[in-house]
C-alpha cells in the first residue's frame, strides 16, 4: 500500500506543479490591446524581445505625448486655367469701360468728325500715347468709311487694330532657365512701391508649381521691411531666400544668391533689387555693379522692369531711366486692376521696344498673368 500512497502523492504534486506553471504564464501574457496613457512610446504589437524593431522608434503608433512635427503646410497655387479666367474677368472689369466706349462710338450710324474726336480722346485718356492714337484713328477711318459698302463689322475691325497696336509678334516668354547647367537668373528692377517684391514672390510661386527649383536673392537691402517681405514669400512658396543684414551691399547679396544657385543646381534665381531714383548716377552704379557681380557666377537671363500702371506718364519716364541703366528684356505692368489706363501697355512697349511679359492684377499671390495680346484686347472689348 505504501507504494500506492507514494504514486498518488507524486501524481498530486505533478498536477499542482503543472497548474501553477500555466497560471503564472497566463499572468505574464501581455494584454492584446496595448495600454494607453502613462507612456509616450508604444512598441509595435508583435515585437518580441530581441527583435530589431525594438531598436527603432515605434512605427505603428506615433508618440502620444509629443505629436510628430508636421511638415509646414504651403498654400497650393491656383491652377493656371482658373487663374487666367479669373484675371481676365478682373482685367475686363478695370479696362472694359474704355473698350466698350470705343465700340459704342464706332457702332454709331454716322461716324462724323465729332465722333472721331471722341474716339481720339478716349484713346488718349487710356494712355495709349499720341502717335499710336493717331495711327489707330487713321486706320479705323479708312476701314470703317461712313457710307462705304465695304465697311466691316466695327467690333472685328477695332479688335484687329487694337491687337496690331499691342503687337502680337513680340516674344513674351520669360527666360528663366540658364545654359551649361547654370541657373537662369532673373533680375527684377523698378522704383520702390511699383510691386517688385510682390512680383518676385508671385513668379516664384508659378515656377514652383511647375516643378522648378527656385532661390530668391533679397538684394533690396535698403529697406529691412522689403527683406522681411521677401522672406515671408519664401516661406509661403517653400523656397530659400538669401539675405544679408540691413544695409549690406546689394551686389554681395545678389552674388551669394546666384552662387548658391550654381552650387546647388537650382533652376532659377530671382533677385529683388532696390530702385531709388533720386540720382540716376547712383542707380546706374548700383544696378551696374549688381549685374556685373552676378555675371561672375552666371549670365543674367532676364531683366524685368516692374512698372505701376497707375502712374501713367511718370511710369514712362521711369522706364526710360531704367532702360538706360540696364538692358531691360521684359516689362511687368502691375496694378492694372486699379487703373483704367490699359493703354500704357502700348505706350511703354513703344517707348522701350521691349514687350510687356506679365501683368499684375491684384495683391493676391495668384494675381499675376502672362500677357497675351489677343486676350488683353478681348478683355478690353468685353
Ligand atoms: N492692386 C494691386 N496691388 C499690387 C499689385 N502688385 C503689387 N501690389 C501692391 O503694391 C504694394 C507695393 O508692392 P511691393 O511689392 O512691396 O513693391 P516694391 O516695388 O517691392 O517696393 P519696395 O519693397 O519698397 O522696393 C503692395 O501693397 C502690393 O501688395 C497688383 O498687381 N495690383
Amino acid at each position: 500500500m505504501d507504494w500506492l500512497y507514494l504514486v498518488i502523492g507524486i501524481a498530486v504534486l505533478f498536477v499542482a506543479a503543472v497548474v501553477g506553471l500555466v497560471t503564472s504564464r497566463g499572468r505574464r501574457t501581455p494584454p492584446s490591446v496595448p495600454p494607453r496613457g502613462g507612456t509616450d512610446v508604444l512598441a509595435p504589437p508583435d515585437a518580441r524581445p530581441g527583435d530589431p524593431d525594438l531598436l527603432e522608434p515605434p512605427l505603428v503608433e506615433p508618440p502620444l505625448v509629443e505629436p510628430p512635427v508636421e511638415a509646414p503646410v504651403r498654400d497650393k497655387p491656383e491652377s493656371t486655367r482658373s487663374r487666367l479666367v479669373r484675371l481676365r474677368e478682373r482685367l475686363a472689369g478695370a479696362q472694359g469701360g474704355f473698350g466698350r466706349g470705343l465700340l459704342a462710338l464706332l457702332s454709331r450710324d454716322r461716324l462724323d468728325e465729332d465722333t472721331w474726336e471722341s474716339i481720339e480722346d478716349l484713346l488718349l485718356t487710356a494712355d495709349i500715347g499720341v502717335a499710336p492714337t493717331q495711327q489707330v484713328v487713321d486706320n479705323l477711318r479708312t476701314r470703317l468709311r461712313v457710307d462705304g459698302a465695304e465697311a466691316g463689322d466695327p467690333r472685328a475691325v477695332l479688335r484687329d487694330e487694337l491687337i496690331k497696336l499691342v503687337d502680337p509678334t513680340m516674344d513674351r516668354r520669360l527666360q528663366v532657365t540658364g545654359a551649361d547647367g547654370k541657373p537662369g537668373v532673373v533680375l527684377v528692377v523698378g522704383v520702390n512701391g511699383a510691386g517688385k517684391t510682390t512680383t518676385v514672390g508671385k513668379i516664384a510661386r508659378i515656377l514652383v508649381a511647375e516643378d522648378h527649383s527656385v532661390t530668391l536673392g533679397a538684394a533690396d537691402t535698403f529697406r529691412a521691411a522689403a527683406v522681411e517681405q521677401l522672406a515671408t514669400w519664401g516661406e509661403r512658396v517653400g523656397v530659400e531666400v538669401i539675405r544679408g543684414p540691413e544695409g549690406t551691399d546689394p551686389a554681395s547679396v545678389a552674388f551669394e544668391a546666384v552662387k548658391h544657385g550654381v552650387e546647388t543646381s537650382i533652376d532659377t534665381v530671382i533677385v529683388d533689387t532696390a530702385g531709388r531714383l533720386q540720382n540716376k548716377q547712383g542707380l546706374m552704379d548700383e544696378l551696374g555693379k549688381v549685374k556685373r557681380v552676378i555675371e561672375k557666377q552666371a549670365p543674367v537671363t532676364e531683366v524685368l522692369l516692374v512698372l505701376d500702371a497707375t502712374t501713367g506718364q511718370n511710369g514712362l519716364i521711369q522706364a526710360r531711366v531704367f532702360s538706360e541703366v540696364v538692358d531691360v528684356t521684359g516689362i511687368v505692368l502691375t496694378k492694372l486692376d486699379g487703373s483704367a489706363k490699359g493703354g500704357i501697355v502700348v505706350a511703354v512697349q513703344r517707348e522701350l521696344g521691349v514687350p510687356v511679359k506679365l501683368v499684375g492684377l491684384g495683391e493676391g499671390p495668384d494675381d499675376l498673368a502672362p500677357f497675351d495680346a489677343g486676350a488683353f484686347v478681348d478683355a478690353l472689348l468685353g
